[in-house]
């Protein structure tokens, strides 16, 4: 039996970097977002299915979906970001499970699953154990701000939509601090290696 980790957290928390250490000692990672761009390329469903609630203006003229612009819609209407969840998620958690299977065929023993949305979306039936990866609000506003680009506004308004970080917190079987140095948080990666036994 395989052993399914739930990796989650906030937006721009650091799950990718968390993941990316992981991988560096040889986990396989099935990531969420990873899996929501897959089922949203041309020919795909669900791409159809976001064109007739949306209209065709949130494509590009390539046909390829407009994400900047659909993200300005959703993060500043609730109603909207959750029909755009209910056209994608049952296709996300389809991909994500054929991956899953894929690795565990493949002799994987453990499989992290990276799912942003593992808790607001009722998904921790799909994992062992939860790990939550905490930074503080302030320090998650920076980040967000610096990577993407964003207004205050605008990472507000994405931070807002999820559950707050610190019930996650509450919720998570293990917590990884992501507030300090890199290393800081590797140390915290390998210490959970250790003591929850994981083997790739
Ligand atoms: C709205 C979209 C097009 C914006 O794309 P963009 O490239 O700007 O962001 P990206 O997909 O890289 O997501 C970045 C982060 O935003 C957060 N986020 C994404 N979607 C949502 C959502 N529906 N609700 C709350 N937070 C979300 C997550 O923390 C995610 O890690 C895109 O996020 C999307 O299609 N979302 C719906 C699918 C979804 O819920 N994905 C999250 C994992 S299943
Ligand atoms: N310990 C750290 N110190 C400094 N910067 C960090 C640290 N961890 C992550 N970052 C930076 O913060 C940003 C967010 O991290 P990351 O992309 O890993 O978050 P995420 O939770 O995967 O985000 P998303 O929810 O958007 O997928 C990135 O620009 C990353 O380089």
């Amino acid at each position: 039996m395989a052993f399914i980790a739930g990796l989650t957290g906030g937006i721009a928390s650091g799950k990718s970097t968390v993941s990316r250490l992981f991988e560096k000692r040889g986990f396989t990672i099935v990531d969420a977002d990873i899996a929501a761009r897959k089922v949203v390329e041309p020919g795909e469903k669900a791409l159809s299915a976001i064109v007739k609630e949306f209209g065709k203006d949130i494509l590009l003229e390539d046909g390829i979906l407009n994400r900047g612009k659909l993200g300005s819609i959703v993060f500043r209407d609730e109603e909207k970001r959750k029909k755009l969840n209910a056209i994608v998620h049952p296709a996300v958690r389809k991909k994500m499970k054929e991956w899953q299977e894929n690795a565990i065929q493949a002799g994987k023993q453990t499989v992290i699953l990276d799912i942003p949305l593992l808790f607001e979306s009722n998904l921790t039936h799909m994992a062992d154990k939860t790990i939550v990866v905490y930074v503080d609000e302030h320090t998650q506003l920076q980040r967000l701000k610096e990577r993407n680009h964003f207004t205050e506004e605008e990472a507000m308004s994405r931070i807002s939509s999820q559950m707050p970080l610190r019930k996650k917190v509450e919720l998570a079987d293990a917590v990884i601090d992501n507030n300090g140095t890199i290393e800081q948080t590797e140390e915290q990666v390998e210490r959970l290696i250790r003591e929850w036994k994981m083997k790739p």
